[in-house]
């Protein structure tokens, strides 16, 4: 297939609306999120120039060091995402509490959530990052406009993305009829369809685990590694390769391209806070995105999008890639368990 019959964004999402009944709202709302990050995508390239690689001396609700990229990313969510008169909330890892964009919430209307940037302390490094969303549309109106309202499990995901700024910026979408990955073409500025029907394949010899924790893990994730790394001679009877790049969205576009299992499980210095990725606005868009692909996205003891949400900014265990390797290492959970 050359350049010119790759299709658009938009050509793309009307044949959606065509096979699948996708609302034609939605797909507005798709343009104004592709919007956000085209021009994320320009200020972060634009950088070093402007100055703004670097840290504010502003902490979010995390207690992280926000990072001038991350407020500035966050702006550009807000004001696209504002656009569609079908939102009626915005939740953002940078935002203490959520943002009512309206004053009743109607069955139909969509909640956006999204991590205007992720892995930004690459920033300065000129390493990849990216930014990822989650849109859930309301069953039944709310009448009590609170955070609380907002906590909704994630299998009721109608969409989610991410785009990665990286060599090339990308934006990877569902909306539950499987994946589709667009490359942004610089001139015209168009997302275009260059990874159609994107698949996890089912195995896998690559794993990803920030191992300067490993003193911190659980007995079944030290196992799954420590099998692993033992190669041709371990129980697991071949070599497998390992990558961190410390930004999510990386690592996810990497299993989605080649395979692979991410983890961020939960360990005895994170236990407290209930694991490192936070729920609704990390683990479950990734964990939609990772199923719709054919893969698995787990806490280590249930799925993550059956995850019931009891705060905003809720962390959770993430074990996601390769059905085999998620399937496996829920095995050795389920067996310490039993003990
Ligand atoms: O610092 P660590 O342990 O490598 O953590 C890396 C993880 O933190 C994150 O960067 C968190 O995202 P934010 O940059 O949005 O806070 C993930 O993308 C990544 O998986
Ligand atoms: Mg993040
Ligand atoms: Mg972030």
């Amino acid at each position: 297939m050359t350049k010119d019959t790759h299709l658009t964004f938009r050509q793309f999402m009307l044949q959606e609306y065509r096979k699948h009944d996708v609302s034609k709202d939605l797909i507005f709302l798709l343009e104004d999120i592709a919007t956000a990050c085209r021009t994320i995508s320009h200020k972060i390239r634009s950088g070093a120039f402007s100055g703004t690689l670097g840290a504010t001396e502003e902490t979010n609700v995390q207690g992280e060091t926000q990072k001038q990229l991350d407020v500035i990313a966050n702006d550009q969510f807000m004001l696209h995402c504002a656009n569609c008169s079908r939102v009626a909330a915005l939740v953002s890892e940078e935002l203490d509490n959520v943002v009512w964009l309206k004053d009743e919430a109607k069955a139909g209307d969509y909640i956006i959530y999204f991590d205007p940037l992720d892995g930004s302390s690459n920033l300065e490094l000129n390493v990849s990052v990216g930014s990822i969303f989650s849109i859930v549309e309301l069953k039944e109106p709310i009448s009590d406009l609170t955070d609380a309202s907002v906590l909704i499990s994630g299998s009721e995901q109608i969409c989610a993305g991410y785009s990665l700024y990286g060599p090339s910026t990308s934006l990877v979408v569902t909306t539950g009829h499987g994946v589709n990955g667009f490359t942004h073409l610089n001139g015209t500025g168009e997302f275009l369809l260059t990874f159609p029907d994107m698949q996890v394949p089912a195995e896998t010899s690559e794993y990803a685990i920030n191992a300067s924790r490993q003193r911190f893990w659980e007995p079944p994730v030290a196992r799954y590694v420590q099998e692993c790394l033992a190669g041709e001679d371990g129980p697991r009877g071949r070599r497998f390769n390992m990558r961190w790049v410390a930004s999510m969205v990386a690592e996810v576009h990497r299993i989605l391209t080649r395979g692979g299992v991410f983890l961020y499980p939960q360990d005895s210095e994170n236990a407290d806070m209930g694991g490192r990725l936070r729920l609704l606005y990390e683990a479950n868009p990734m964990g939609f995105i990772i199923e719709q692909a054919g893969g698995r996205a787990s806490t280590g003891t249930q799925r993550i999008m059956n995850v019931n949400p009891d705060d905003l900014h809720q962390r959770v265990p993430v074990i996601l890639g390769s059905r085999d390797e998620v399937d496996l290492i829920d095995a050795y959970h389920a067996e310490a368990r039993k003990g």
